[in-house]
Parts: structure tokens; C-alpha cells; sequence
């Protein structure tokens, strides 16, 4: 076994779970964890408080500079947010501006657990351990519907399907840092999984990468 300090990435698409698992693997292993979705959801929602225009890179640039205060922020979780935060990630100078925090977060001596679209290819290739965790869009939209309605928002199942759907397409066909499986990164499909049985199979599959 290697004396490298522990690096899990965990990647997958929208709703796949994998910011639960991220954050029960970092419990598991005593690691911290960053959920790097939040900096691009904070860099929308500071273009949307400063009536930014999610056309202009130059504009959705500075947003991405100006998220201190914003990672907190109960607004981040909105599907409006969440739209806005897949237009703008495609543009590459935005994720360039979100990029070292990312890094070094990743490189701590501690180790770390970060879960988003582009820890395993990008942010953290060297990681020991990386999971791409999907399900199927239905089920995510379910889910995705299920946690809006509990928070008070009221959407319908379809239209949640659709912007999932529409996300899925942005993140995995843009030029810059797409959405897509690491070649060496193990697959959690976990459309037909509770979310302890996902956490025992993500325990399971980065515990056999520590003994191989
Ligand atoms: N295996 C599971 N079965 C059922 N529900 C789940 C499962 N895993 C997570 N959930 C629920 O689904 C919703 C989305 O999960 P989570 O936030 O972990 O996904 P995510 O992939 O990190 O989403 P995103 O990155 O789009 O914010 C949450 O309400 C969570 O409680
Ligand atoms: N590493 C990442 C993380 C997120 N994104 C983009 O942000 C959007 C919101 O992310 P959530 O995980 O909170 O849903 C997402 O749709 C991605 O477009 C990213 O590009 N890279």
C-alpha cells in the first residue's frame, strides 16, 4: 500500500448521488471533502446578484472571481442556479478561475474526497481512488424532484427531467473539461441503490483500489 496521502474523486452527472457518497466516503475515511459543484453554482448566483449576462464569458469570468461569502448561500441549491452554473462552466477562463482552489484543496496533506465532473481527468488525475457514480435520468429526476419538493420549492416531475436531461448534454459535450468517465475510474451505477447500500459499494470499490 502506498504512503501518498488518500485522494478520492468521485465524479458522475447531475443527481447521481455522488455528493452523498462523497460526503459518507469522507466520514468514512476521516478525510475532508469539497463539493466543487458549489463554486460554479456560487459563481452564477453571483452573476445573477450583480445582473450578469451568462452570454458573455468576460461578464460570467468575474462572477467566478467574486464567490467569497456565496458557498453558503441557501439560493445555490436552486434549479435556476443550477442551470446557469452548467451554461457558464463551459467556458474555459471560468474554470481556469476556479481551477488552484480546487488543486490544492486536492493536494492537502490530510488527503481529501471531492466529488464534481472533472476530479478524476482534471482536477486530481494522480487520486487514488476514483468512482464515476451515474443512474439512470429518471430515477435522478425523481430524486432531484423529491429534494425540491421537501425543500418548498414546487416543480414538476417533467420539467425536472428535462433540465436534467439538458444538463447531462451540456456537461458531457462541452470542449472544456466534459463530463466523462476517467479511463481508470470504477463505475457505481446507483439507479436501483438506497443511499447506504451506494455508500457500501463506493466503500467497497475504493478499498479494493487500496489493496491492488
Ligand atoms: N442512492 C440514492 N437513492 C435515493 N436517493 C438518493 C440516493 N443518493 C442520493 N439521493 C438523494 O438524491 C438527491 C441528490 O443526491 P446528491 O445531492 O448526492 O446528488 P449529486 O450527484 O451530488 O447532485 P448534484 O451534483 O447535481 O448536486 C438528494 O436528495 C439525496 O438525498
Ligand atoms: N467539477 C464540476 C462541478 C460542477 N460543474 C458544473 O456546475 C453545475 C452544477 O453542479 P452540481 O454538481 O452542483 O449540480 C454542473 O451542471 C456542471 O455544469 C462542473 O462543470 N464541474
Amino acid at each position: 500500500m502506498s504512503d501518498r496521502p488518500l485522494v478520492i474523486a468521485v465524479d458522475g452527472p447531475a443527481a447521481s448521488g455522488k455528493g452523498t457518497i462523497a460526503k459518507g466516503l469522507a466520514q468514512h475515511f476521516g478525510l475532508p471533502h469539497l463539493d466543487t459543484g458549489k463554486l460554479y453554482r456560487a459563481a452564477a448566483l453571483a452573476l445573477l446578484r450583480h445582473d450578469g449576462d451568462p452570454e458573455s464569458e468576460f461578464s460570467a469570468v468575474r462572477a467566478a472571481q467574486d464567490i467569497a461569502g456565496l458557498l453558503d448561500d441557501p439560493e445555490l441549491k436552486s434549479e435556476m442556479v443550477g442551470g446557469i452554473a452548467s451554461r457558464i462552466s463551459a467556458y474555459p477562463a471560468v474554470r481556469a478561475a476556479l481551477l488552484e482552489r480546487q488543486r490544492e484543496f486536492a493536494a492537502q496533506p490530510s488527503g481529501a474526497v471531492l466529488d464534481g465532473r472533472d476530479i478524476g481527468t482534471v482536477i486530481a488525475p494522480d487520486a487514488t481512488a476514483k468512482l464515476f457514480v451515474t443512474a439512470s435520468s429518471e430515477e435522478r429526476a425523481r430524486r432531484r424532484h423529491a429534494e425540491l419538493s421537501a425543500s418548498g420549492l414546487p416543480v414538476h416531475l417533467a420539467d425536472v427531467l428535462i433540465d436534467i436531461r439538458a444538463r447531462d448534454e451540456r456537461d458531457s459535450h462541452r470542449s472544456a473539461a466534459p463530463l466523462v468517465q476517467a479511463g481508470d475510474a470504477l463505475l457505481l451505477d446507483t439507479t436501483s441503490l438506497d443511499p447506504a447500500a451506494a455508500l457500501a459499494e463506493a466503500i467497497r470499490l475504493v478499498e479494493s483500489r487500496l489493496r491492488s
